[in-house]
């Protein structure tokens, strides 16, 4: 059996062409969305997502700001920008990319932002929101994974999922997501005991990991749906946690590295733009982009 490709590089071109619609249809009414991102020091690969977020910012119609601060910069000035971005009724979502310096306190940071504008959904009132099942900003990465199984699979009602990964940014929130759905949800990590053994019991298994081909072609349950979110630079090209190769002759369906969570991710995050510029205005939810 050989999976089905789970093209998360078209669903995200599908899911920005409504985005611009949406977009068009504010600006018409005087609105116009605008994303601020904010990059502490140079990492050559957050400033490549930066640039790309930038330039599918401005794609969809929207206003993209983008901060540069150097990677010295005090905590404290970090902290008076992001006050300033939550005062400028132009910006619509802030996003801090992570992960900042280790001199700076990352939950510090994240906390400064106004939830309304936290389009990272990273913020603690929004993470307890998720959790308890109100009305939020849901992160990104999650979002997307969420879409993509919920459009393949229709409902994940009673299924089991295995989500490899428990960071704030992507294991826990994928877990609330896949919960909310009704799935069966266990989440593992680095002391899980028997890993193998638990992730051939699930119809959807989330990988986020960030190590390369880390989960087996034989960990995989005939059929499952699975999900690579890992991003990692090898010497060969850019690869996911999965072992693609020999898990796409036993899953159902996979999502490929690049071209499957990635441009998802990039996706949702103008989806969470529109959609914080949409409450702050009074209107409803932009359908079909909140989950
Ligand atoms: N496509 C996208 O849009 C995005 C991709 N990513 C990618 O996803 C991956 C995960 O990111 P992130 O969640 O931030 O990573 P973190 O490093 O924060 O978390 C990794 C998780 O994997 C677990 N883990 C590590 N080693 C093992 C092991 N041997 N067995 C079981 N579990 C293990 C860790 O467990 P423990 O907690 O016990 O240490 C931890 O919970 C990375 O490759 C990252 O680049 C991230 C964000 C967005
Ligand atoms: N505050 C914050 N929010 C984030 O959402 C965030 C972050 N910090 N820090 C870093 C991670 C990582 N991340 C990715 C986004 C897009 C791709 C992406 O588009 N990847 C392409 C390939 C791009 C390439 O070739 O490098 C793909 O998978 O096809 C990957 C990874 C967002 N993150």
């Amino acid at each position: 059996m050989t999976a089905t490709l789970i093209d998360g590089k078209a669903f995200a071109a599908g899911l920005r062409q409504r985005i611009a619609a949406e977009v068009a249809a504010m600006r018409d009414r005087g609105i116009t969305p605008g994303l601020a991102v904010v990059l502490v020091g140079e990492d050559p690969a957050s400033q490549v997502y930066v640039r790309s977020k930038g330039k599918q910012t401005v794609e969809v119609g929207m206003n993209s700001y983008e901060h540069k601060l150097p990677a010295d910069t005090a905590e404290a000035d970090l902290l008076a920008l992001i006050k300033r971005l939550n005062g400028d009724p132009d910006v619509n979502g802030i996003l801090v990319q992570l992960p900042l310096p280790g001199h700076m306190d990352e939950a510090a940071v994240i906390n400064a932002i106004d939830p309304a504008k936290d389009v990272d959904g990273f913020h603690i009132l929004n993470v307890g929101l998720l959790a308890t099942g109100q009305k939020s900003m849901v992160p990104c990465t999650p979002l997307g994974c969420l879409m993509m199984l919920r459009d393949h699979l229709g409902s994940l009602s009673g299924k089991r999922a295995v989500v490899v990964g428990r960071s704030n940014i992507v294991g826990k929130p994928m877990a609330q997501l896949l919960l909310r759905d009704s799935a069966t949800v266990t989440i593992a990590h680095s002391r899980t005991q028997d890993l193998p053994a638990l992730c051939r019991e699930a119809d959807i298994l989330v990988a986020a990991v960030g190590r390369p081909h880390f989960v087996k072609g034989d960990w995989i349950k005939p059929g499952a749906t699975v999900i690579d979110v890992g991003i990692n630079r090898t010497e060969d090209g850019l690869v996911g946690d999965v072992d693609f190769a020999a898990a796409r002759e036993v899953a159902g369906a996979i999502t490929p590295v690049p071209g499957g969570v990635g441009p998802m991710t990039i996706a949702c995050l103008l989806a969470n733009t529109l959609t914080a510029t949409a409450r702050v205005n009074g209107l409803p939810d932009p359908e079909g982009l909140t989950p």
